[in-house]
This record gives C-alpha cells, structure tokens and sequence, in this order.
C-alpha cells in the first residue's frame, strides 16, 4: 500500500466490505429463498473466516487509490493500527529504498487501471523488514470507471530468501563457470551437449555455441580419442567419474591436448539428470611434459653416447662432481681399481685415504682452483700402479679423470733407463774395478781444469803398477784381476770425495786432485799411496807384495791442458820408474824432451821416406852344417842428413805407431828382393815384418809382387815375424801366414824365447825357423842355464823339424857352443856386421866359409 498522492486515504472499513458481500450473498440468498437463509449466514462466516484466518492481508482502496480500509493482520503484524495505515498512511511501514519504486508502481495502476502487483519491504513490529507483494485489481461499474481497488498483501519473505538464494547461488555457479580456466560442459544422458562455459568457447575457439547445441560430444573428438570419450561417459552413466587425457584440436584447428573429467549429474532425489565434462587445457603442460620427456630422451641419448665412448675409450675414467663423490666409473676404471671397490656416490679421498695430501690430491686440487686440465703421472701404491693421468675440470665444478695403467711401460722404461745408465756406466767405468774409466777420467779433469779456483792447484797423478805380470804369470789372470781390485779400493781409501781415482788400462791408474793449496798436497797424497800400497796384498791366500811409481803434474804451473798434463805426469812416472821404483816424482821442464824429439822424429819419418833416405844393410846368416853364406838379414837404416844413420830400434816403433811402416816395409820387401835377385842362386834374404803390416789388408799381395817384380824365388825370401804378429788378431794373422807359406816363401820366428809362449806359438804354425835371440847366446858358454836353454830349443827344433838360428853370435866360443849343441844356422857380428849391398856381392864373391 502506498500514499496516494491524491490525498488522505479514505477509510477502508472492513464492515463495509463485509456487508458488501453480505449484499451479495443476499442476492444469492434472494435467489435461493428464505430456505437458504443459514447458508448465506455460513458463507457470510466463510468468508469472515478467509479475511481473518487469510494469510493474506486483504485491502481495499478509493478509485483515486487512498487506502479505505486494511485486514485485521496488520496491525498484529506491521503494528500499525488500522487507522494509521487508512489513506496513504501505509506508506510509513515501507523500507525507504522501496518507497518510490512501490509508489510508482501504484500511480502507474491508478493511472491506467490496470492491476497492481508490487513486492516491498514492511517493517515489522520487531523493527525488522520483511518482504511483501501486494496485488490489487479495480472494480468498475457499467460504464467502465474504477469504483475500487481491492487487495491483498503477501508474505512472500520467504520465496524472496529463496530466491535470493538461488540467485546468488546462480550468481556463484555462474561466476565458478565464467572463471574457471577449464572447458565446462553439461550434456544430456545421450552425450549431447547442452552447455558450455565462456571460457569454454573461448578456449574451444567457438564463436556460435547454438551451432553445437544438442551436437553428440564424441562426435567433436578425433577417431583416436573416441573410444576414450566413450569410456568416459560410460563411467559417468554409471554413477562414476570418468577421466581421460587425449588432444583434440579446436573449432579452428589449433592443436591441444585436454584432460578431462567426466561426472553425473544428479537431481535432488539422486537420480541422474545431466552429464558434466570439465575439459582442462593441458597443452602447456603436455608440450613442457613432451620438452622434458624429448629433453630427457635426448639427455639420456647424449648419456649412453658419453657412457659409450667413455666405455670404449680403453683409458680408465672416473667422473667426480664438486664434493669429490664419484658419480661415474667405466669398466676400465672399475677393473683396474676393483681391489679398492669403487662404487658411485662414495667419495674420492674416503676411497683412498693414503693418498690424502699427496700428488693425486695435490694435482687435482690444483685443476679444480685453476679450471685448467692437469696431465701427470704418479705413483698410486695400493694396488701399486703407475698411471698416466689427465684430469679435467667439469663446468658443474667437479673432474673428469682419464687415467692409463702405465706401470709396464713405467717398468720397461726403469729398465731401459737402468739399461742405459749401465751402459753409461760401462762406458766411463772400467769394468774390473769400476773406478772411472779413461774417458770419464778425461772428462773429470777438463771439469777441474775449467774452473781452478784462485790460488788453488790441479793434480794429476799417474801410476804403475809394478808386479802385475808377475801375479798374472805366477798366480794367474784372476788373481791378477784381484790384485787390481784391491789396489782399487786402497788408492780411493786415499783420496778425498772431490778427487778422482781411475784405472787407465792394464796396471796404469791415474787421480785428479783437486784444490791443492801447494804442491805439498800432491806429494802427501802419493806418499799415501805408496805407503797404503807398500802393505802386502793377499792374493790367492798369499801375502803379495807390490810397488808402485807415481808421477805428478800441477796445473795450472805446468800446463792447464789435460792431455799435456796427462803426458807430464806419465814423463814423470816414467822417470821415477827409471830412478827406482817405489817413488814418486814431479814433472819438471826438459823431461819432455825425448817425447818431443820422438814427435819431430816423426814428422821427419814420412819426409825421409818420401825423400828416400832409407836405405837396407845385410847381415849374414851362416850355415853351421855347410860351413858358408845361407842368406843375408835386410836390415833397415835411416840415413838422417843431420843426424847420420838411425837405429831401427828408434824409428821403427814410431813407424809403427804412425802406419807409416807399412809403406815403408812394402819398399824393403822390394828393395831386398830386388837385390838378392842379384845373388847367385841358393843365397836367400830375411826380411822383418812388423805385426803392423799384418793388420792392414794386401800383404800377400806385397809379397808376390816384391817376387814378381825382383824375379827371385820364393824359396828364397824369408820372412821374420816375432810371436806378436801371432798374439794379436791371431787367427787372421795366421791364416796371411798360410797364404804366404802358399806363395812359396818361408816364414821364420824371429826373437825366440823372448815372448811368452814361443813354444806354444810353434804348435800353432809350422815355422820353418826359429831365430834364438841373442839374450840366450850372449851368455854362452859359460851360463849353464843358457846352455840348458840352447840345448831344448836346439832339441825342440830337430824334433819338430825347424832350422834353428842363434842370433848374436860374438865369439868363436859362442859358436863353438852352439854347434856342439847342434844349431843349424847363426847370425852375428863374429861373421859380420850388417853391410850394404854392395859389400854383400863382395862377399859373396869371396864366399867366405866358417
Ligand atoms: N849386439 C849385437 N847385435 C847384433 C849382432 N848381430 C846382429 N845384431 C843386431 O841384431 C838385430 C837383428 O835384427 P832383429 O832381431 O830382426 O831386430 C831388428 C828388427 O826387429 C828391426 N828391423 C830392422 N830392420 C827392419 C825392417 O826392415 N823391418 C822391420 N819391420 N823391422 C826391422 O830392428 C831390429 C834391430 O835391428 P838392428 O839395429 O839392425 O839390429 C840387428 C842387428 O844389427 C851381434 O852379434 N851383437
């Protein structure tokens, strides 16, 4: 009800309306008759009855709509009594916000006629509001004008609450809908779709939902995904929730992959009403799923790549990340470490704790600190191998070991090192007493001479040894041998650890001494040495006694060369020998001399045989049994323009040791044959042969042209060779002797007895002669031993069938001697010095006889 703006409101008298519809029901009860009197008096009570006991609050209104009259319920329920809400007065018990709304409203049917059905708020006797709807409609008369307007007012608080409810529970689901991300539909029991949700459509990319309307939903999903959407919606059917992941593209072809959810629908009394498909878009997730799982596959790939080429590398690796855990072994690694039972996740150090602070450790460290790779090898002494290692920072901060068991090839090179540090070893030590050798003793003193500190001096001290031989004959070569090994060990007992004690060769040592103050040193040092070797050596369990001369040179005084220094200290061992043994001496100027003039001598031997200043002298060889002139000797002379005629003994040896001797021999082979050509026929010539000419290659050949050139026999030509030719390179020496002996000519033994095993030389060759040397005859007669000694020899030769020759024959007493002894030939200044040539002719001319 509302305040009219037409006024007050005109009284609304209930009884009015009750007499109105006892007017009514008078003319139905006129109708009826007086007999209906108590029925209209019951419909009267009816409706008295529907008025009071109404829910509804009936109201009248004026045609101008002021209210006349209002239900009893009002007052009970708004408190306002009836007077108050008559005319417009109801208007006070609206709620403010629906005063003009409900006004305009009522105007709007009071204008029109048209009937009112309005909802408002009341206050209530409580003070509260409560929602009400008031609906009226007019009453007209005949001509149609509105007489009244009648009412009612309803309670309807409670649909209101309802559907308020509803509409926020609307406003809920709808707002749930329209933001969820996921695709939500409904369908109906046979899968068709009757709903979809904005974010739906706009995910589905669909822009006319109508369209799909009623639309089966498999029918939306590829083949492939049909029989899941159908599986899905069986388990909806049947009470359960059906769920499934699959791609379907959308309504303009994008790709994408759904996960769906697929449940029922059911009505208050549990029965199933709709089918609900919540559809999320799991396509992100798919792709970043099918990323990693591709990223995991091809991280996987990389891996079994790496792991195969780590397992077929045939070098061991380990993989270690920052903490030092290993987090990879190949079978390499694992076979060749198995001793230590390498497993993954345990820590390197917690694995090999002895090496905790050691190279491994040390270099790894470094390589981690540094980022840089590091290569060594080192020793790992459990299970005890030499590896090979390059270790690799990792850019996850940990190592990459690759390591190679390189113990053998460790082992082979100790050995080859060993080896050659043996050999290095043999080639400056002498082997017997492993003292330094020449060539390491050469090395030691250019080393002293390089840097002779101020004021100090340089020794060097060369020593023989005398009674070697001796040993050697006596006791034999190993206690020779022994003997050398003990003088070894008592020169370096003499010496201090700066000085160098070295065994030359054969009985020769040498020292360098260092950082002497004055000669002094020098000589205490070889008084040292004489007095520690003046003790008796025992050898072969016999107290030996040996001496030994010592010669010493100074550097820098004489000399800061060290093969002059060498040279020095020999002149003057030398010249200690020479004034007696068991003492030492230093060198001094002027005992070079002979050395020097054997030098000059030897520059001059190759001028004077150039210039032919050689020139051979005969000696004759007599036959004891015919009593005359067998052969001459050729004998070599220098005829020096200054200093006359040379001794071959002096320029023999350096022809020698130059070579020149074999040129040289060579002249005399044809010189001599050239001259006996000349003599008449049995008188043969001898000529020297130096072991010398033996060593080079063509002297058969020299001997055959010499013949060949002179025309003389070869049985004519004899050769003398001493036991040296035989002691060196014996075996080619003796098979030139065979090829001489082939060519025709004789071959004889020159210096018999003087060597030390003459005897046994005549075993090795069948000489022709033997030449006895003068030694044995110069004591003749008188000397028994001489005698025995001639007598063997003599005896020896018959037996063997040798012409025998007693060189040096002096005396007719020396002779007589001989003869008795039975010796075939002689030689010596009693039948004649040798002569030249021409003398020989002479000579022979007066065939002299004994
Ligand atoms: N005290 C003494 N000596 C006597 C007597 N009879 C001879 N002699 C010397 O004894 C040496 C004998 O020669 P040899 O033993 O072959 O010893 C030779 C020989 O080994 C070597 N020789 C000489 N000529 C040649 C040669 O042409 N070639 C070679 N390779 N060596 C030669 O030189 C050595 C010395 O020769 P020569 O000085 O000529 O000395 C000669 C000779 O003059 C004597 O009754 N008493």
């Amino acid at each position: 009800m509302m305040r009219s703006a037409l006024g007050t409101a005109p009284d609304f008298p209930l009884a009015e309306t009750h007499s109105a519809l006892q007017r009514s029901s008078r003319v139905v009860f006129t109708r009826a008759g007086k007999g209906r009197k108590s029925t209209l008096h019951d419909i009267e009570e009816h409706y008295r009855h529907s008025f009071e006991l109404s829910p509804h609050i009936p109201w009248t209104a004026a045609a101008d709509g002021l209210i006349l009259d209002v239900g009893p319920q009002w007052l009970s329920l708004v408190g306002m009594p009836r007077q108050d809400a008559l005319g417009a007065g109801w208007i006070q018990a609206l709620h403010p916000d629906d005063v003009a709304p409900t006004t305009e409203r009522w105007s709007h049917s009071l204008q029109t006629g048209s009937p009112v059905d309005v909802e408002y708020r009341l206050r209530l006797v409580n003070g509260n509001y409560r929602w009400f709807r008031a609906r009226a409609a007019a009453r007209r008369d005949e001509q149609g004008c509105i007489l009244r307007w009648y009412g009612t007012v309803e309670d309807i608080q409670e649909r209101k609450l309802a559907e308020e409810a509803l509409r926020e529970s609307s406003a809920f689901a709808g707002s749930i809908l329209n933001n969820s991300p996921d695709c939500i539909k409904v369908l109906d029991l046979d899968g068709r779709l009757l709903f979809m949700n904005e974010p739906g459509l706009q995910i589905m990319e669909i822009s006319d939902f109508p369209l799909l309307h009623g639309r089966c939903w498999e029918e939306l999903w590829p083949a492939s995904a049909v029989p899941l959407v159908r599986q899905a919606l069986q388990e909806a059917a049947a009470g359960r929730t059906g769920h499934f992941s699959a791609s379907c593209p959308t309504a303009r072809g994008t790709p994408k992959w759904w996960d769906v959810l697929v449940s029922p629908i059911r009505g208050p009394d549990g029965q199933l009403l709709r089918i609900l498909a919540v559809s999320r878009d799991v396509t992100r997730t798919k792709q970043v799923q099918q990323e990693a799982e591709q990223a995991r596959r091809e991280t996987q790939a990389a891996a079994q790549r790496f792991e195969a080429v780590l397992e077929s590398t045939t070098d061991s690796v380990i993989l270690l990340d920052q903490d030092w855990c290993i987090t990879y072994v190949n079978q390499h690694a694992a076979r060749l470490l198995r001793q230590r039972g390498l497993s993954l996740g345990a820590n390197l150090w917690e694995a090999f704790p002895e090496e905790v602070g050691g190279i491994f450790d040390r270099h790894y460290r470094r390589a981690m600190a540094e980022q840089l790779p590091v290569v060594f090898e080192a020793y790992l002494s459990s299970p005890g191998l030499w590896l090979a290692v390059h270790a690799y920072p990792t850019t996850e901060g940990g190592l990459s070991l690759f390591f190679r068991d390189i113990t053998e090839q460790r082992q082979a090179e100790q050995e080859r090192w060993r080896a050659q540090e043996r050999i290095a070893h043999m080639a400056r030590h002498d082997a017997l007493t492993d003292l330094p050798n020449r060539t390491l003793f050469r090395e030691r003193l250019e080393l002293a001479l390089s840097s002779v500190p101020p004021g100090t001096q340089v020794a060097v001290l060369c020593l023989d040894l005398d009674g070697l031989k001796a040993v050697n004959d006596t006791l034999g070569h190993p206690a020779g041998d022994d003997l050398l090994r003990q003088v070894a060990a008592r020169l370096q007992t003499c010496i201090r650890g700066s000085d160098t004690v070295a065994r030359l060769g054969g009985d020769e040592f040498a020292i360098v001494q260092t950082r002497l103050t004055e000669a002094e040193d020098a000589a205490d040092l070889a008084q040292r040495i004489l007095d520690a070797l003046a003790e008796p050596v025992e050898l072969a369990g016999q107290p030996v006694l040996i001496s030994t001369s010592i010669g010493i040179a100074l550097a820098p005084g004489d000399g800061l060369e060290g093969d002059g220094l060498l040279k020095a200290a020999d002149l003057a061992l030398y010249r200690a020998k020479a004034e007696g043994r068991n003492t030492l001496r230093f060198f001094e100027k002027g005992m070079d001399e002979p050395l020097q003039a054997r030098q000059a001598l030897k520059m001059e031997l190759r001028r004077g045989l150039i210039q032919g200043e050689f020139e051979l002298v005969y000696q004759p060889l007599m036959d004891l049994h015919e009593n005359k002139v067998a052969a001459f000797e050729a004998l070599l002379r220098w005829r020096h323009p200054g200093r006359g005629l040379i001794s071959p003994a002096e320029f023999i040896p350096i022809a020698e040791d130059t070579g020149l001797i074999v040129p040289m021999g060579e002249w005399v082979l044809h010189e001599a044959c050239r001259e006996a050509a000349k003599w008449p026929g049995p008188v043969g010539v001898a000529v020297n042969l130096s072991p010398v000419q033996f060593r080079k290659q063509g002297l058969v050949d020299t001997v055959a042209a010499a013949l060949a050139a002179s025309g003389l026999a070869p049985h004519r030509l004899e050769l003398e060779i001493t036991e040296s030719v035989l002691l060196q390179n014996s075996d080619a020496n003796l098979a030139e002797l065979h090829a001489l002996r082939a060519v025709g000519v004789r071959i004889a033994m020159d210096d018999f007895g003087t060597g030390y095993s003459s005897l046994g030389y005549l075993r090795s060759f069948p000489f022709d002669k033997i030449k006895i040397d003068r030694s044995f005859v110069s004591d003749l007669p008188d000397d028994p031993q001489s005698t025995a000694i001639i007598r063997a020899v003599m005896a020896l030769g018959r037996n063997l069938g040798i012409t025998t020759l007693a060189e040096g024959v002096e005396s007719a007493r020396q002779l007589a001697a001989l003869r008795t002894e039975g010796c075939d030939m002689v030689q010596g200044y009693f039948f004649g010095e040798p002569m030249a040539a021409g003398d020989v002719e002479q000579m022979l001319q007066q065939s002299p006889r004994i």
